[in-house]
């Protein structure tokens, strides 16, 4: 399981890791945890080396069977690491390992916390980091308990001084009882030494300062905070470095999961859903004077096309088609795959005119289009098209005159993004009301929240209502573009200029 230097981007090595066999994942952490007691081993290898200055801080009798425990610990997950990567497949003996390794890592830094002397650092530092490390490389169930056994364990440590027990630490914190005393920071030889300054003040007569007392515990302190602070570094920059993989990772997953909510699986253009909701969004977005186009487009003979070349060759054409889409409008916004053979492309701020003339360079293109099976056979294919063009003004007409139908409340949905069904209750009988009485806002005690979402929701639904009546005033067109012959493209709005197709009604 190597891991070089340039694979520690958050992409590769997560999914590095991630490709792992479980074995080697928990053999990571064993690696991790190694890594911690070698600094706990130095930290007490040099507290001996320099135990003439750091000697009045420590308690040295405690430091030696520390420094053993610590040695003896950093030996067994040292063989762990190696032992893990060699059990491979055996998932029964992994879980054991799997559990020793967290219980005694877990026991392991109690007795760090308790011996270092309860530092809130080492054991937020340490109960985070290692609950987050251990979630991303064994199994998140045991991690879990883990974590809250070693919280217990912590608080515990941390609260029976308090009920008069004196357990061992390394800086001999004085003994205290609530409420009245607080946890002193300052070690039992420090308080000796202020005893003794005491005493030898009050024997020559001398008054002892507050400045020698604050300069002794200052010492002290900084002495224990800058030792805690190297303790906890290393699991701090982990955490960090896993926090931002993971946001990483979500953002990525988010854009996956949006990209296939969005996309049509066989041509890879927008889908249905997708297409509509872009083309209410944009339509609602008209700028004064700029007319909004939709073509659309069907396939011509398609169930033969089906029957000739077999349900794969038709799948083929239609991936074919789609290409020839995006060649032709380039834009990955306007091009949706609407239904079986059937495409939909909208064209925000363009003229009926231009919207032809568009229509029938993709007509052309599609029946030049030479269609390639996967055994050579070869041979083109037509489509028939619709084209729907509405003008600004006939836009903003439509708008002024538009009121919600009670067949198209009751068909819309009502999501309301933050609210619940007693909001969307409200939101129903207030647009009922609107219909009937006005706004009546006394009667119906509409909070401001529901008058908002009221009118979003109106919004939507107009919206929702002109897409939908635009398609079908195209549908209409490509229908007698089909009745015409076929491969051609027909302008819905001169045929209800001749009166060959009805003007839509919105609304009504
Ligand atoms: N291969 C394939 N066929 C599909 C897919 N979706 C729909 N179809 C087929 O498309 C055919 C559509 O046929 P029809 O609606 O009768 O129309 P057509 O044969 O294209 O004839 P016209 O539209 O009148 O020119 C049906 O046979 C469907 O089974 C698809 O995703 N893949």
């Amino acid at each position: 399981m190597p891991v070089s230097i340039d694979q520690l981007g958050y992409k590769k090595l997560s999914r590095i890791i991630f490709e792992w066999q479980d074995a080697d994942r928990a053999s990571l952490l064993s690696l991790f945890i190694v890594i911690e007691v070698c600094l706990h081993w130095f930290w007490c290898f040099y507290i001996w080396v320099r135990q003439d200055t750091y000697g009045q801080y420590v308690d040295l009798g405690l430091l030696y069977p520390m420094w053993l425990c610590v040695t003896l610990v950093g030996l067994f997950f040292w063989w762990l690491v190696g032992h893990l990567a060699r059990i491979k497949n055996n998932d029964q003996l992994l879980h054991y390992w799997q559990i020793v390794l967290i219980v005694i890592y877990s026991l392991y830094m109690a007795g760090i916390i308790l011996i270092m002397g309860h530092s809130s650092l080492v054991s937020g530092v340490s109960l985070v980091g290692g609950a987050m490390l251990g979630m991303m490389l064994v199994r998140r169930s045991y991690i879990w308990r883990a974590f809250l056994w070693q919280t217990s364990l912590i608080v515990v440590v941390t609260l029976v001084p308090y009920l008069g027990v004196h357990l061992p630490n390394l800086r001999n914190l004085a003994i205290t009882s609530i409420p009245l005393d607080t946890y002193s920071y300052i070690t039992y030889s420090e308080t000796n030494t202020l005893e003794n300054a005491i005493n030898a003040a009050r024997v020559d007569n001398r008054t002892l300062t507050w400045d020698t007392l604050f300069q002794m515990r200052r010492a002290s302190a900084f002495f224990w905070r800058s030792t805690h602070m190297y303790l906890a570094l290393p699991k701090a920059l982990f955490m960090v470095y896993a926090f931002r993989t993971m946001l990483l990772i979500l953002d990525d997953s988010k854009e996956e999961v949006l990209k296939h909510a969005n996309q049509d699986v066989l041509t890879k253009l927008n889908n249905r859903r997708f297409g509509l909701t872009q083309m209410q969004k944009t339509i609602m977005a008209t700028q004064p004077a700029q007319d909004y186009s939709v073509i659309l487009l069907d396939l011509d003979w398609f169930k033969s096309i089906n029957d000739s070349y077999g349900h794969e060759g038709g799948d083929h054409v239609l991936y074919e088609v789609a290409q020839v889409l995006k060649q032709v409008f380039n834009t990955k916004e306007s091009v949706s795959r609407y239904g079986g053979e059937e495409f939909l492309i909208v064209l925000p701020n363009t003229e009926h005119r231009m919207a032809m003339k568009m229509a029938e360079q993709l007509r052309e293109s599609i029946a030049q289009h030479m269609m390639t099976l996967d055994d050579g056979t070869t041979f083109q294919i037509t489509a028939s098209l619709g084209v729907y063009t509405l003008t600004y003004a006939e836009l903003l007409r439509i708008k002024q005159e538009w009121k919600p139908t009670d067949a198209n409340l009751a068909k819309d949905n009502w999501t309301i993004r933050n609210g619940g069904p007693f909001v969307n209750l409200r939101a129903h009988a207030s647009v009922r009301s609107l219909q009937v009485n006005g706004y009546d806002q006394t009667k119906l005690r509409l909070d401001k929240r529901a008058a908002l979402d009221l009118s979003q929701q109106h919004q939507a639904l107009f919206a929702s209502e002109i897409c939908n009546g635009m398609i079908s005033i195209a549908d209409k067109a490509l229908y007698k573009a089909k009745e015409h012959g076929r491969n051609q493209v027909a302008s819905a709005n001169d045929l209800m200029a001749e009166g060959i197709i009805p003007e839509p009604r919105y609304g009504a």
